[in-house]
């Protein structure tokens, strides 16, 4: 690939190679955007097909987190990591912690968390060699881990795309259909659960499937048949690209809301989704619970505070329809022009000059 060419054309900033041999760390630390403050973004740790397909997992995910960690509001910028290998094989304590000196190395530029492939003792490991990591253990004064609020985010998203649909938010009764029923997921089930919702779930892990059924009265189905089911709400949660030419016709869904980061394979899949009428809730304004509960370990962290600003995901998704009916454009593109337009005003209101160290004359 030509990775320059593709990082100027969405305006990266960085791109950070780190291997380490002795323990087989490989991994690319993105850095889209650091106008709103340090990118902060999880690590995924998965078996890629190719290293060009890590790298642009990287790329996409990382400015995926710009425009996520602009539209919750928050001061940061987007970065995340992919390290490539089997998480189940292939991880161990001198690869986190050297990875956790590669990110130490940047000095603050990059704060790391959880994502697919990572737990909170992995950050717990990472944080012996950087302070710039979140999600580590709550005995650390830490906000641990970070899926039941991304969970809970989801389902006040998803309660809101529901009102836009159905015309109410209640959602007993409702089917709905999960794709992944991961760490994230698992909350999610619960929640939907106890509001009466019916669950189909599939998984390519079966253990993870068999708990879902057993807790919350969930319908199992075959990973490829998700797509198929007979459902109200499509919530994809498990890797991205699940939104594609051949997915959004047999979906039969109003709804589409879930954790997954990167669900629409392409931009143009948002405007397919906004001619058949079908109320998408676009990924990073639905899944900002996690980051930003992570995010509130930079102001001492406070539970409280930090899930009433989870909380507030209905309204943003709210708003994000609210964009949509008023420019007539897709809910994916009203939600970057959202993002878009506080990046630039934060940009513009931080561009007078403030003395620092460096500007004291009297130093001289
Ligand atoms: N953990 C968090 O707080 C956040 C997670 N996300 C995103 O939400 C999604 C889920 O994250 P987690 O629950 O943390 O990850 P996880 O790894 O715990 O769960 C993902 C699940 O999806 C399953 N899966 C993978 N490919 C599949 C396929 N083709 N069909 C069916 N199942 C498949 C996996 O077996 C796994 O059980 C990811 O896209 C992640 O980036 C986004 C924001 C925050
Ligand atoms: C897991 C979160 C804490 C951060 C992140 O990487 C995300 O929201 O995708």
């Amino acid at each position: 690939m030509e990775l320059f060419k593709y990082m100027e054309q969405d305006e990266y900033e960085q791109v950070v190679f780190c291997q380490d041999k002795d323990s087989g760390l490989k991994a690319i630390i993105a850095i889209h955007d650091t106008t709103l403050g340090p990118a902060l973004g999880g690590t995924r740790m998965w078996t890629y097909a190719s290293e060009e397909d890590a790298v642009i997992d990287a790329l996409r995910l990382s400015k995926g987190m710009t425009y996520k960690n602009a539209a919750a509001g928050l001061n940061l910028g987007g970065g995340k990591t992919v390290i490539i290998g089997d998480p189940k094989k292939d991880k161990n304590e001198a690869m986190l912690r050297a990875f956790g000196r590669y990110i130490q190395g940047l000095n603050g530029r990059y704060i790391t968390a959880e994502d697919v492939g990572t737990t909170v003792e992995d950050m717990d490991t990472i944080y012996q060699e950087t302070n710039y990591v979140t999600g580590i253990s709550q005995a650390f004064g830490s906000s641990g881990n970070p899926s039941p609020a991304t969970a809970y985010g989801v389902y006040r998203g998803m309660k809101a795309a529901a009102k836009e649909a159905f015309g109410t938010d209640n959602l007993e009764g409702r089917v709905v259909a999960v794709q992944g029923v991961g760490n994230v997921a698992y909350h999610l089930c619960r929640h939907l659960h106890e509001e009466g919702a019916q669950l189909v779930v599939t998984d390519i892990d079966q253990d993870a499937v068999q708990r879902a059924v057993d807790d919350f009265e969930a319908k199992a189905v075959d990973p490829n048949d998700i797509y198929d089911v007979d459902c109200d709400i499509y919530a994809p949660c498990a890797l991205g690209a699940s939104v594609n030419d051949d997915t959004i016709s047999r979906l039969s869904a109003s709804v589409i809301a879930g954790s997954a980061n990167n669900q629409l394979a392409e931009s143009r899949h948002g405007d397919i989704l906004y001619e058949k009428g079908i109320v998408y809730a676009p990924d990073y304004v639905i899944n900002a619970g996690g980051v930003i509960n992570v995010a509130d370990e930079l102001y001492g962290y406070n539970r409280e505070r930090a899930m009433k600003k989870i909380e507030t995901i209905y309204d943003k998704i709210a708003k994000v329809f609210e964009i949509s009916k008023r420019d007539d454009i897709p809910t994916n593109v009203a939600a970057d022009r959202m993002a878009e337009e506080r990046i630039s005003s934060i940009h513009h209101a931080r561009s007078t000059f403030l003395q620092n160290e460096h500007h004291v004359i009297s130093r001289r």
